[in-house]
């Protein structure tokens, strides 16, 4: 879907769909670059970082493994409730392996400060974040992050997989949702 077919939903396109693909292609070869012995497992954080995945997957030029879990501190809010749940756990063991994570985007940081430190704690090799987005400005707690897409205004986006309430996750670009959209909310 198009930033024009939702009409005054949206204020402004930060970030079109071929800046996304151009900057994901630059990060896959820096990943590629830092594990040249053995490739990380990628766990996607659902659903946000679906979009994420599939496109920093099938660029990165190694057999890439995927591994998947949901975790909720927003609900259907705009807001973190800084309370993290896990709601679909790993697959895999992850004892001894290198771990990616893939994210859509760091907001107050407080999911992945807490998802780093917890699949740590199972005994991962080590554990490195990738994410599309990041809003420096909103940062709550230090986070790590080794790979990062673009630095954006502390502002609701949604897009690329970051939805408002389950809609606008299939919106090609990120964009800034028209407050009128979840006022009240
Ligand atoms: O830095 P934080 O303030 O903790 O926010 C980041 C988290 O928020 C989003 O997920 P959300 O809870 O909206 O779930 P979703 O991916 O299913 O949309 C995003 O995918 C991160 O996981
Ligand atoms: N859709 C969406 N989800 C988020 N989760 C944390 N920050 C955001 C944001 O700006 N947009």
């Amino acid at each position: 879907m198009d930033a024009k077919h939702l009409g005054d939903d949206l204020t402004v396109v930060l970030h079109t769909e071929e800046e996304l693909r151009v900057r994901l292609a630059e990060l896959a070869r820096e990943i590629e670059r830092d594990y040249p012995a053995e490739p990380p497992l990628l766990v996607g954080v659902l659903k946000g970082a679906v979009m994420v995945m599939a496109d920093l997957a099938r660029e990165l030029n190694f057999h890439a493994q995927m591994d998947w879990m949901a975790v909720s501190s927003y609900g259907a809010s705009t807001k973190s409730s800084g309370v993290v749940k896990i709601l679909k756990d790993l697959d895999a063991d992850i004892t001894g392996r290198d771990v990616l994570i893939v994210e859509d985007i760091i907001d107050s940081g407080l999911t992945l400060a807490w998802l780093k430190e917890n699949l740590e704690s199972r005994g991962a090799k080590s554990v490195r974040i990738c994410t599309m987005l990041r809003k420096p400005e909103a940062l709550k707690v230090d986070v790590d992050v080794a790979y990062v897409g673009f630095d954006i205004p502390v502002e609701f986006v949604v897009g690329y997989g970051l939805d408002y309430a389950e809609n606008y996750r299939n919106l090609r670009d990120v964009a800034i949702l028209a407050p009128h959209v979840y006022s009240g909310s």
